[in-house]
């Protein structure tokens, strides 16, 4: 028996050099990671980790005791550096994981910020902390982007109402975004990044639901009206968004007296037949709701549009009224109004951003490691974004590619079932005649 195992290993060495390697990465990228990568990697990582912690101050010095040889004291004993422990590297199906045992006094903070060194280090595409319990930093090394040819998950019907697939997660789950859990939703991305293309995605889910979708599009429709078809109503101007947005206000407060006359707290306690439908708001490009030529008209227009959208945002969620408000930038120069909306649209989703600010406005105030990761994204990427999570805080995920016309074609599809919201529709009828 013992015989055969180099010639086992030497047939397995030529079918490797005759390409076999090349055709196990392209058919079976993860076999391929755990007999070729993770060997290399771990090794990398337990032989650097010394070096690695002591470079990025991840290890703490301490002075030896002073020895007393006879009755002299030594002293002058050079620091000492000790990095913590850690584990053996953990192989996963695209990477490996390893658990740092904090030493007395550490905090994860510096680890998650050597986060891009260890990446450089180990030569892999991205190293993530976390701290999943006290005491302990856990790191998980991902070999390869999984997001650069990402495979959708086979099941991509939303299982629930107001649940969309809208991609794919590095994690390989599918990437969802879920109205019930996460009520309302921020869209943040440079031109060309992908937002469109996540609205198309969104729409196109939502589509064959029990849902009104109201489209807010300043831009003259350009982007919404694509799914005019299956839209209950479309703005495309702020003074028809002002409108709408007014009458939507006197709806959900309709809803609360509803659900308060029948001793409810929100609209899904109420039985199912008197239930009002869910109503999802799509505004594409905030800023043009928020910008003003200085005019005093168009300055209490702007504050019209902030203050019902914050209205909107505060009591929707219960009453369901849901928002999803898409633009390049939600700087506080937008208007007084921006922060205190963003502050309540806790679902976040930060594409490729031109500038650290408008990454650190969508994604700083919950969670500041994620402002590096979504700075990272380049401009190949399109589709890629940083997403908040339930599970763990964040994660990057990649939109499923909707064309337009696939768009158009599922809105006109599912137009006979786009709900009809006679309120709505006065408030813009009386906007065009006015
Ligand atoms: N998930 C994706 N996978 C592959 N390509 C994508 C993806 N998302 C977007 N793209 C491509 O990127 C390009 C820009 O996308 P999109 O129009 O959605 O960007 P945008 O951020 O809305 O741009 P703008 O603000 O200029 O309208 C399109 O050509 C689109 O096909």
């Amino acid at each position: 028996m013992a015989d055969l195992i180099p010639v086992v290993l030497a047939l397995v060495a030529v079918v490797w050099l005759l390409g076999g390697g090349e055709w196990l990465r392209r058919r079976r990228p993860d076999w391929h990671w755990y007999l070729t990568g993770y060997p290399r990697t771990a090794a990398r990582v337990v032989l650097t980790w010394r070096k690695v912690a002591q470079l990025n101050d991840l290890s703490v010095s301490y002075r030896p005791p002073r020895r007393v040889l006879g009755a002299v004291v030594v002293k002058g004993t050079a620091l000492r550096s000790t990095p913590p422990r850690i584990s053996f590297p953990c192989a996963l199906p695209n990477g490996l994981s390893l658990l740092v045992r904090l030493r007395p006094g550490q905090t994860p903070a510096p680890f998650v910020e050597a986060a891009e060194a260890l990446a450089h280090a180990w030569g892999v595409h991205s190293a993530r902390v976390t701290s999943p319990r006290r005491g302990v930093v856990l790191i998980t090394a991902t070999a390869h982007d999984p997001l650069d040819d990402p495979r959708m998950p086979d099941d991509t019907d939303p299982s629930s109402l107001l649940s969309a697939v809208v991609g794919v997660l590095e994690t390989g789950h599918a990437w969802v975004m879920d109205f019930r859990r996460v009520p309302h939703w921020l869209i943040v991305g440079a031109t060309q990044s992908g937002k469109s293309t996540l609205l198309a995605r969104l729409v196109a889910q939502l589509a064959p639901q029990p849902v009104a979708l109201v489209g807010i599009d300043c831009k003259g429709g350009m982007e919404l009206g694509l799914f005019g078809d299956r839209l209950s109503v479309l703005t495309t101007c702020r003074r028809e968004a002002v409108a709408v947005l007014s009458a939507l206000v006197t709806d959900m407060q309709e809803r609360m007296h509803l659900c308060r006359r029948a001793g409810a707290r929100s609209i899904w306690d109420l039985p199912e037949k008197s239930r009002p439908v869910p109503v999802v708001v799509i505004v594409d490009e905030l800023a043009e709701l928020y910008l003003t030529s200085g005019s005093k008209e168009d300055r209490a227009e702007a504050e019209q549009c902030s203050s019902y959208l914050l209205r909107l945002a505060q009591l929707g969620a219960a009453l369901g009224v849901h928002l999803v408000v898409a633009g390049q930038r939600v700087g506080s120069d937008l208007g007084p109004g921006v922060t205190a909306l963003r502050a309540q649209l806790t679902g976040r989703i930060c594409h490729r951003v031109n500038d650290p600010g408008t990454a650190e406005m969508t994604l700083g105030d919950l969670h500041k490691d994620a402002v590096i990761v979504a700075q990272t994204i380049g401009t190949g990427q399109k589709g890629v974004a940083v997403t908040t999570d339930d599970t763990d805080g964040w994660v990057r995920g990649r939109s499923h590619l909707t064309t337009p016309d696939e768009a158009r074609r599922i809105a006109a599809e599912h137009a006979g079932i786009a709900p009809r919201l006679p309120i709505l529709t006065a408030a813009l009828d009386g906007c065009e005649q006015g």
